[in-house]
């Protein structure tokens, strides 16, 4: 089925009156709590387990409604079915976008071009499932019989940030003795450290790559298999090389030819689908790692959660469907309000690795310059999202958020249990650490006036510096506890808010031509790295001097 052309945001009449709202637009946070006590919970949503306050946004009523129009007349809610699906809104690479399927509950149906897919992906599931029991169990050992107690995840970008920000976020839930490590850069020092204290007999090495063809990726494989090797015969270990790579190396990919190709038997691999893209793939196959340093029961729950989400943004109603709103209040801070950024900053320390794989997610989804059917868009589009946790970031970057000359919008992301109920004498630590999350976005909002910083009896010449503007947005994001459930229910809020903004304009947000060219060049660049002089003298001045700085200072 063919998809529709994009609707051009610019021409509806909603875009429109959002451009002469915003010319207007004065925002007073203070007066509008003041004007209305039930600001708090009139602008708070559920979706699942987290409870979404969006009442500190630069948003009124009239706003909002002009931002549902907005999505109507840009066909988003239409977009959205198209994506549940199955169509192929994926036109650039002509797929279907279906990570949602990867967590639909077994009995589901979803009809892909006449084929099932949901037991497709509950049979690979139960492949998973049933391998990570049996090295948690020791049922499956390595080559000399002992049980494994490190698993290498070597993969990049899609392949590596979810499982790394996964595996960090639930540390709590990661069976004791066993760990998991990840190489992604091909620069060697990655490789290098992950490996230096590494036991061959027991580790176990997942090669993760949807196309199998990337350059650091198989790079790294190949490093790490010579290495496992050379260390086996180092600990006088009498092995095939065939029996221990078959024992000790898995793949996860969707293509098994090329799996084998590269001399693992796809009999020891998992697959996924071409319909699942890169950034949106931690919960299918590439949560290998996770599902065995989790167990099978947490990565079920993981992906029950982001179930949970998917439902909230297929059935909600518009104006109370989270992913909705928070997609569209970006559209409205992105092309009305002149923002260029996203910080997210979560309280906490588990979700460190957060920041960086919505990175991903959002700017490889949404970081295009024309519509779906190759028209330029004439608007800004993806966001720079960036952000680390509270409170290490206050000590660091808020200074700019708070009084800088740029409109920040910021997500603030908490959990009311902590995982270390610690005491700092009387007082609880995590109520100091959410002190903090409370303090923050109130100060965002509501700021110190000039009278107030008078009032402190400030001197006059430093009273100018300060003040807190206020009015800076905010969404505070919250839940019981960072749970495999909840954490699958966030990535999936996020997933969903992305593909609302990539709807609105019109972009395919499920492609990446943009991260082709550098590979392209990188590979063409070789033999000027390597010294061909005549390929060196064809660059241009300053890739040359670059050349010739490396090559000058090489030891
Ligand atoms: O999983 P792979 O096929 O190795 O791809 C790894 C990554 O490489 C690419 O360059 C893409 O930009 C990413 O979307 C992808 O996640």
């Amino acid at each position: 089925m063919s998809i529709p052309q994009p609707v051009d945001p610019t021409a509806t009449d909603a875009w429109k009156k959002l451009e002469s709202l915003a010319d207007t637009f004065q925002p007073n946070l203070r007066q509008w709590f003041s004007d209305d006590p039930d600001r708090g919970a009139s602008w708070s949503f559920d979706a699942g387990d987290l409870m979404v306050d969006l009442s500190k946004n630069l948003v009124n009523e009239q706003i909002l409604s002009e931002l549902l129009a907005l999505a109507e007349e840009t066909d988003v809610l239409a977009h959205r079915d198209r994506m549940f699906s199955g169509d192929r809104i994926n036109v650039t690479e002509d797929r279907a976008v279906l990570h949602t399927a990867l967590r639909r509950p077994e009995g589901e149906r979803l009809l892909v071009d006449g084929t099932d897919v949901v037991p497709a992906v509950h049979e690979e599931l139960s492949r998973i499932f049933d391998f990570a029991r049996k090295i948690r169990s020791g049922a499956i050992t390595g080559v000399t019989g002992r049980r494994f107690t490190t698993i290498v995840n070597i993969g990049i970008g899609g392949s590596d940030l979810g499982p790394v920000m996964v595996y960090e976020a639930l540390h709590p839930y990661v069976l004791e003795g066993l760990e998991c490590r990840f190489i992604s850069n091909i620069d060697p020092t990655d490789a290098g450290e992950v490996i230096s204290d590494l036991d061959p007999e027991t580790t176990l090495v997942v090669v993760t790559s949807k196309t199998f063809t990337t350059l650091e990726t198989l790079t790294n494989a190949r490093i790490v298999r010579s290495w496992f090797l050379e260390a086996l015969r180092e600990n006088s270990v009498s092995f095939s090389e065939a029996e221990a790579i078959s024992q000790h190396f898995i793949a996860v990919s969707t293509a098994l030819d090329k799996v084998a190709e590269f001399g693992i038997d796809p009999a020891n691999a998992f697959g996924f689908w071409d319909w699942v893209g890169g950034r949106y793939s931690v919960d299918s196959a590439v949560g290998t790692s996770l599902a065995i340093a989790l167990g099978p029961e947490n990565f079920a729950q993981f992906l029950a959660g982001f179930n949970t989400m998917d439902r909230h943004f297929a059935q909600t109603p518009a104006e109370k469907n989270v992913p909705l709103l928070m997609g569209l209040l970006n559209v409205w801070y992105t092309n009305f309000l002149d923002a260029d950024t996203h910080a997210v900053l979560p309280y906490a320390q588990y979700l460190h690795r957060f920041p960086a794989y919505l990175q991903q997610l959002t700017m490889e989804s949404n970081g295009k310059s024309v519509r779906w059917d190759g028209s330029p868009v004439t608007y800004d589009t993806g966001e720079i999202f960036w952000g680390e946790p509270g409170t290490n970031g206050q000590h660091a970057f808020y200074q700019l958020i708070h009084q800088g000359t740029r409109l920040i919008p910021a997500d603030f992301i908490a959990f009311a249990s902590p995982q270390f109920p610690f005491k700092d004498g009387e007082a609880d630590m995590h109520e100091l650490f959410l002190s903090n999350f409370f303090a923050q976005t109130k100060a965002l909002a509501f700021g110190k006036t000039i009278e107030e910083v008078r009032a402190e009896g400030t001197a006059e010449e430093i009273v100018a510096a300060r003040v807190f503007p206020g009015n800076r947005p905010s969404t505070s994001i919250m839940a019981p506890a960072l749970t495999p459930s909840v954490l699958g229910q966030l990535i999936a809020l996020y997933e969903h808010l992305t593909f609302v903004q990539g709807a609105v304009w019109g972009i395919d947000s499920f492609d990446q031509w943009g991260v082709e060219l550098g590979k392209v060049l990188a590979r063409e660049l070789m033999p000027a790295v390597e010294g061909d002089y005549k390929a060196l003298e064809q660059q241009d001045s300053s890739t040359r001097q670059l050349i010739e700085y490396y090559r000058s200072h090489r030891q």
